[in-house]
């Protein structure tokens, strides 16, 4: 058994601690607020981020990186991905050993462009780390502490290392898969959040199941366009970090993302929105970057634009939805036809 520094006590890192400490390993929980380590120590609950679940005895809380870090191989990052390079460069003197780094943290930096990994490998230097492993599916927080059964796959450039992960994580509950694609599972969780605003939006705009289907299929569609035009393996998208989580997503009122898209389809104003959420919503942010990497990158992205507009540019939901319907008219395949005419054609 391990000891392992889980960083972040918020819904995720609290339930992945609670998935650690089921396998045996000592958890140790840091929160950057002492009154909150203090408040889990004592009652065994969080229950600001995970109402009503107990917190077994061998997760500990701490505000103290220096005690949380000591004598760990294991250090797991859970913090919103805008806390992420301030929580790395408190963590950098406090690595006195090579360790594990693992992330759990689904967004993409607006204007860097910067995946999470990345973001990491800028801020820590190479020789305190083993590498870099993402792990990342359709796991809503709320069902991982119930311990409903969930699927989540890891991912590294050294799939030994993602090996390791896999190993420390899975149980008869949570199940761990491994994938060699770093950038197309790191891609799928990010980008599946600015799909997940747009079908709360359509929810709350009243439309039914029709239009969440369309929303999910062309999401995904041009959510592999981006993620292949990345270096992504397309086949990923259609795994777990991909049509996976875009699916858990989408469909239910567990996730925040959907919640603000449902609250901004029925006219709420999104900074309101933000604010009672008390949760991070991480497609906000990665609606503004997806957005900017689609022009540098070249890449049509008609719902992500148009979230973007919602969001950013005051644009009226029921306007937006009149202007995806009646784009200009399309084959739906157009990669694979355009494969298919080249092969005709010669
Ligand atoms: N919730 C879920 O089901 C899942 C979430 N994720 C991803 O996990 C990541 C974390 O999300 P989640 O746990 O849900 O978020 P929450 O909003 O539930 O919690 C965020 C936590 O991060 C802390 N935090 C915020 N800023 C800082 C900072 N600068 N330094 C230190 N700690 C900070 C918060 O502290 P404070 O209380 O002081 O604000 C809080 O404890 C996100 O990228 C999300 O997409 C991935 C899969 C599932
Ligand atoms: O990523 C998640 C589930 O896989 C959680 O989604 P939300 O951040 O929208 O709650």
């Amino acid at each position: 058994m391990e000891k392992v520094a889980v960083l972040g006590a918020g819904s995720w890192g609290t339930a992945l601690a609670i998935v650690l400490a089921d396998n045996g390993h000592k958890v140790h929980l840091w929160t950057h607020r002492e009154d909150h380590a203090e408040e889990i120590n004592r009652t065994h609950r969080n229950e600001r981020y995970l109402k009503g679940i107990p917190i077994p005895d061998n997760v500990i809380a701490d505000s103290e990186l220096a005690a949380v870090t000591a004598d760990t191989k294991h250090v797991i990052l859970v913090v919103p991905t805008k806390a992420m390079r301030e929580v790395c460069q408190q963590l950098i003197p406090h690595l006195s050993q090579q360790v594990t780094i693992t992330h759990a943290s689904k967004g993409i930096e607006p204007e860097t462009y910067k995946r999470v990994s990345e973001v990491i490998s800028e801020e820590i230097p190479a020789e305190l780390y083993r590498d870099i492993v993402v792990l990342s599916g359709p796991s809503h927080a709320e069902e991982v502490s119930l311990k409903h059964p969930t699927t989540v796959t890891v991912s590294a450039k050294d799939l030994n290392v993602a090996s390791t992960v896999q190993d420390l994580f899975i149980n008869e509950q949570f199940r761990v898969y491994t994938s060699p694609d770093l950038v197309g599972v790191e891609l799928g969780g990010a980008l599946k959040n600015i799909i997940a605003l747009g079908a709360g939006i359509s929810d709350g705009l009243g439309f039914g199941d029709n239009a969440k289907a369309a929303l999910i299929t062309r999401g995904l569609a041009e959510i592999a366009r981006l993620g292949t035009s990345m270096g992504a393996n397309p086949l990923t998208f259609s795994g777990l970090t991909g049509i996976g989580d875009l699916i858990v997503t989408c469909t239910s009122s567990h996730s925040r993302n959907w919640r603000a898209g449902y609250k901004l389809g029925q006219g709420a104003d999104l900074d309101q929105v933000l604010e009672d959420m008390g949760m991070v919503v991480e497609g906000v942010r990665t609606t503004k970057a997806a957005y900017q990497l689609s022009k540098t990158q070249n890449v049509d992205m008609p719902i992500t634009a148009g979230i973007y507009r919602v969001l950013f540019e005051e644009a009226d939901p029921k306007d937006v939805v009149t202007q995806l319907m009646t784009r200009i008219r399309r084959r739906e395949m157009e990669d694979l036809t355009n494969i298919l005419d080249d092969q005709m054609n010669n």
